[in-house]
């Protein structure tokens, strides 16, 4: 059984904290809001988060992180991505020699346009960083419904470690070495999953949204191949397995902000409204950079970031995606259907 320090006591942090403990490690989640320790001491559940789940007796919940870390094999990274930096530079005046960080936030930086693992390795170089991503909604994780994930590490003893540590009757992991292709399915999906939301809030239909995730995970397939990741992983998991939950489900944080956009309400109203993080604003912003970066075209998310920062009507949004240049469905990997017919030879 492993020690295990969960950093960040939101829905994702306590809802592993529940998973891990209920699998026989000891727990400690550590938060930096003391009145959130308080609660989740005083009451065993995280009332406002994850009402009615009680948090089992080995898990020790602290705003001591130095407390929290000590003698813990494995360090669990649970805030959301804006976060992320400043957080990892106060696990880095406790971190140990072999300690095995696992992020499990989704986003990237946005003034440097890092993936979170990046910039989590950039505070600690010596240590190994690994990313646990795929669909798994809080609410569902902390009740033992059926869920699989994937972890990404750049060792495959490290990757196996943190898959032996995570794996239950109720929640299965998958390796792979592919860090980079998880972390950007799983940040860029919640763009889309924005756009899935704004398209029901409109009223449309199942038609919308259908099309709103295939070519969602093409554009982002394209900037993570472009980015040095491989195609695969994006019809894994972490890309359309984590795209489909977040695009349909009512637990999304990022569908219900999407919903209400899509009904009239501005960015900040959505986001006071659904209270827990909505990390594809952020990301929308960034993508949209990356996009530019390495000239990839995500017309997508394109139109959410006018839709979320410039207040473009959405209506217009969809009009401006589906009156673009006509074009194939996989013009980028257009040597591959040649290998069926070659229409330039007919
Ligand atoms: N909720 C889910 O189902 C889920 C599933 C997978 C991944 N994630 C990802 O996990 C990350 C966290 O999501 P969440 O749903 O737990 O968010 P949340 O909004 O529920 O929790 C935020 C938590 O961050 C901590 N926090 C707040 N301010 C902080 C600060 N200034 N510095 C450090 N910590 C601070 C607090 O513990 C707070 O409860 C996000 O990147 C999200 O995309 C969430
Ligand atoms: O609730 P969301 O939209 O933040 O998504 C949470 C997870 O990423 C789902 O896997």
């Amino acid at each position: 059984m492993e020690r295990i320090c969960i950093v960040g006591a939101g829905s994702w942090g306590t809802a592993l904290g529940i998973l891990l403990a209920k699998s026989g490690h000891s727990v400690t989640i550590w938060s930096i809001m003391n009145e959130e320790v308080e609660m989740l001491n005083q009451h065993r559940e995280h009332i406002d988060k994850l009402p009615g789940i009680t948090l089992p007796d080995n898990i020790m919940v602290t705003n001591n992180l130095e407390e929290g870390m000590s003698q813990t094999g494995i360090v669990v990274m649970a805030v959301p991505s804006k976060f992320v930096r400043n957080t990892a530079k106060l696990v880095k005046q406790y971190i140990q020699p072999g300690q095995i960080i696992v992020n499990v936030a989704k986003g990237l930086e946005e003034e440097t346009l890092l993936t979170l693992a990046e910039v989590i390795e950039e505070e600690m170089p010596n240590n190994p960083v690994t990313v646990l991503s795929g669909p798994s909604h809080a609410e569902e994780v902390a009740k033992n419904i059926p869920t699989t994930c994937v972890v990404g590490a750049r060792s495959k003893q490290v990757a196996e470690k943190i898959q032996d540590t995570f794996m239950s009757k109720t929640f299965r992991v998958y390796t792979s070495p592919d860090i980079r292709g998880i972390e950007l399915g799983g940040a860029l999906k919640n763009v889309i999953a924005l756009a899935a939301g704004i398209s029901d809030g409109l009223k449309f239909g199942d038609n919308t949204k259908a099309a709103l995730m295939t070519r969602g995970i093409a554009e982002i397939s394209r900037l993570g191949l472009a980015m040095g990741a491989s195609i695969h992983t994006f019809g894994g998991l972490s890309g359309v397995g984590d795209l489909i939950v977040t695009c349909t489900s009512m637990h999304s944080r990022n569908r219900r902000a999407g919903i209400l956009i899509g009904s009239g309400y501005t960015l900040e109203e959505a986001i006071s409204e659904v209270k827990m993080v909505v990390e594809g604003v952020n990301t929308a912003n960034a993508a949209y950079k990356l996009a530019q970066k390495y000239n990839i075209e995500m017309p997508i998310i394109e139109q959410v970031s006018k839709v979320l920062f410039e207040n473009k009507n959405p209506k217009e949004a969809v009009e401006d995606l589906m009156l673009r240049d006509k074009t194939k469905e996989h013009k980028e990997y257009e040597m591959d259907f040649n290998k069926i017919i070659n229409w330039e030879e007919e």
